[in-house]
């Protein structure tokens, strides 16, 4: 098993005919967890490249180890085999945004959005124009002296979205991140992410098991089979940038959803559901 992480592009020779190098290169990556005596493969091999600056989804049904994958780029997990290279050239590389929105209930919105600054030692005053910045763009200034549990879910999202890009992580790892919220504000928060992309180029993997926020969402959408999950397909969504929520209304869009549902269908037991 190897783990290589943080190493700058500059490093890393290249000439102008190559492709931009990977910012995710994952070769033969697995992991395993033990259960009691039981040995659970959780994923892979995985083998996978994502470029500097895209957006990618990843669907797959329940327990395939999509999380797992996230929390091994994160560094929360090392892989049991394989090799995982992450390269950025920031002083924090990668943010995880969690669908429980995994923010502190007892410091203010303000707080919450300067923790990662505080923590890299950024000087206070800087940290603060700039969480300020982000909860401006987010649209919660009115909001900064209060507690998330006078928040709504979806204002609690954006808490958490504009804590994880405050740091300008070069990787954003986003896991179900829209998972627990109405369908509208899921859309208006699609919206946001798209713009905020759009605005500010970054590598985003993201996890979501709706197929139509998959394809809203990414430049290219991974699907994984059931545990332990591997990369069993992958298509690109047929839209450019910038790109509006709209595109889910798109003939187009009806047809990689049921192209990646036939894909998934095999996978997902016990069988039956729809392809959200
Ligand atoms: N710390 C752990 N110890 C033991 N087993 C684990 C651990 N973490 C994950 N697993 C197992 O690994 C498998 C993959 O889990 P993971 O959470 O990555 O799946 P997932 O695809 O994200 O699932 P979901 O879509 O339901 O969130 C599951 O069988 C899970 O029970």
């Amino acid at each position: 098993m190897e783990l290589a992480r943080n190493r700058t592009s500059s490093t890393i020779p290249r000439h102008d005919s190559e492709p931009p190098p990977a910012a995710i290169h994952a070769t033969g990556v697995e992991r395993r967890f033990r259960r009691g005596r039981a040995d659970v493969h959780a994923l892979g091999p995985v083998d996978l490249d994502i470029a500097a600056g895209e957006f990618c989804c990843v669907v797959g049904p329940s327990g395939c180890g999509k999380s797992t994958f996230l929390r091994l780029i994160a560094g929360l997990l090392r892989p049991s085999a394989g090799r995982l290279e992450i390269r950025a050239t920031a002083q924090n590389p990668a943010a995880m945004i969690f669908q429980d929105y995994g923010i502190y209930p007892w410091k203010t919105v303000l707080a919450n959005v300067r923790f990662g600054l505080d923590v890299q030692g950024v000087p206070r005053r800087e940290a603060t124009k700039r969480a300020r910045d982000w909860l401006s763009r987010m649209g919660l200034t009115d909001f900064a002296d209060a507690y998330p549990a006078s928040l709504s879910g979806g204002m609690r999202q954006r808490v958490s979205i504009a804590r994880a890009l405050a740091v300008e992580p070069e990787i954003l790892l986003m896991d179900e991140p829209f998972a627990a919220l109405d369908a509208q504000l899921r859309t208006i928060l699609q919206e946001e992410l798209l713009a905020i992309c759009e605005a500010d180029r970054r590598t985003v993997l993201f996890i979501t098991h709706s197929l139509e926020e998959a394809i809203v969402l990414g430049d290219r959408v991974l699907v994984m089979s059931a545990r332990p999950g591997r990369i069993l397909a992958e298509r690109v969504p047929p839209f450019g940038r910038p790109r509006s929520g709209d595109v889910r209304h798109s003939p187009e869009c009806a047809e990689l959803k049921a192209e990646l549902w036939d894909l998934l269908r095999g996978e997902i037991e016990p069988a039956g559901g729809g392809g959200e």
